[in-house]
């Protein structure tokens, strides 16, 4: 066997269950350094619950998160939890907490196009410009790992795709690992190394272009030259190991297209 580049992150076996419900189900995937993983997957499909129990917020009830000793997380969640009574520009935000950033605050600002808006009162920000605000912090602790939870949602096309280059400049000069969930499937099959395909279950994982010919892909979410104009109906005509106990039968209401 091959040597393999240690990992930064080892998730073997992981299963997360609530109420009787397998929300995670024998996961398991590795991430090396400088590699920038997607995880997709329908909603309710545990991507989160997968980037949070990565964290440490949630404890799996079967199996492990294993981290290279010496990691430190970047993090931007799918919402940020402020009080919008609190007066608080992302001027000072981007520097709450953390020692010794003062100084590179204007360059991330810049590079994540929020010089504009660190005066701003944080609350009132749009989506879009909220999402790039997490990400500037995140990237101000310069990380070895970037977790990144559907960092382009509210954002327009333009700043999506400037995203992608950005997360992909910023692991070029860092060699931090990306980790990042996306409904984006263009932008992830181009801006990917890997895809993991997520549905309680791992449906399927590899390169971009594995994973596009995958059955199991194309029964969640069609072809892939049609998934931006026609979301994908969630049919479950793939096998499963039997272990699955969510409920197969629901449909998202949008055309299945093979
Ligand atoms: N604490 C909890 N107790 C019970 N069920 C939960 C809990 N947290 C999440 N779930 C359920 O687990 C499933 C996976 O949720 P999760 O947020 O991980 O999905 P997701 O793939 O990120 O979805 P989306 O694309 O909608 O963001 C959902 O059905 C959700 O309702």
């Amino acid at each position: 066997m091959l040597d393999k580049a240690p990992s930064l992150l080892d998730v073997s076996h992981l299963t997360v269950e609530r109420n009787g419900r397998k929300l995670l189900d024998d996961i398991s995937f590795s991430l090396g350094a400088g590699e920038i993983i997607s995880v997709i997957g329908p909603n309710g499909g545990g991507k989160t619950t997968l980037l949070r129990t990565v964290l440490g917020l949630i404890v799996p009830d079967g199996g492990s998160v294993k981290l290279a000793p010496g990691t430190s997380i970047g993090y931007v969640p799918q919402k940020l939890a402020i009080d919008a009574t609190m007066p608080l520009t992302p001027q000072r935000f981007l520097s709450l907490g953390m020692k010794g950033v003062r100084g590179r605050v204007a360059d991330v600002a810049e590079r994540c196009g929020i010089s504009h808006l660190l005066d701003r009162q944080l609350a009132a920000l749009s989506g879009g410009e909220t999402q790039r605000v997490l990400l500037a912090r995140a990237i101000l602790k310069q990380p070895s790992l970037l977790v990144l939870d559907e960092p382009t949602q509210g954002m327009d096309v333009a700043a999506q795709s400037d995203l992608f280059r950005l997360v992909e400049a910023i692991r070029e000069e860092t060699g931090a690992a990306v980790i990042l969930v996306s409904h984006d499937l263009h932008l992830v099959m181009r801006g990917t190394d890997r895809v993991l395909c997520l549905n309680g279950h791992l449906c399927c994982t590899g390169h971009p272009a594995e994973v596009e010919r995958d059955p199991s892909f194309r029964s969640l979410f069609g072809r892939l030259d049609e998934a931006a104009v026609v979301p994908y109906r969630h049919d479950h005509d793939h096998t499963h190991d039997g272990a699955c106990d969510h409920d197969h039968g629901h449909d998202h209401g949008h055309h299945h297209h093979h």
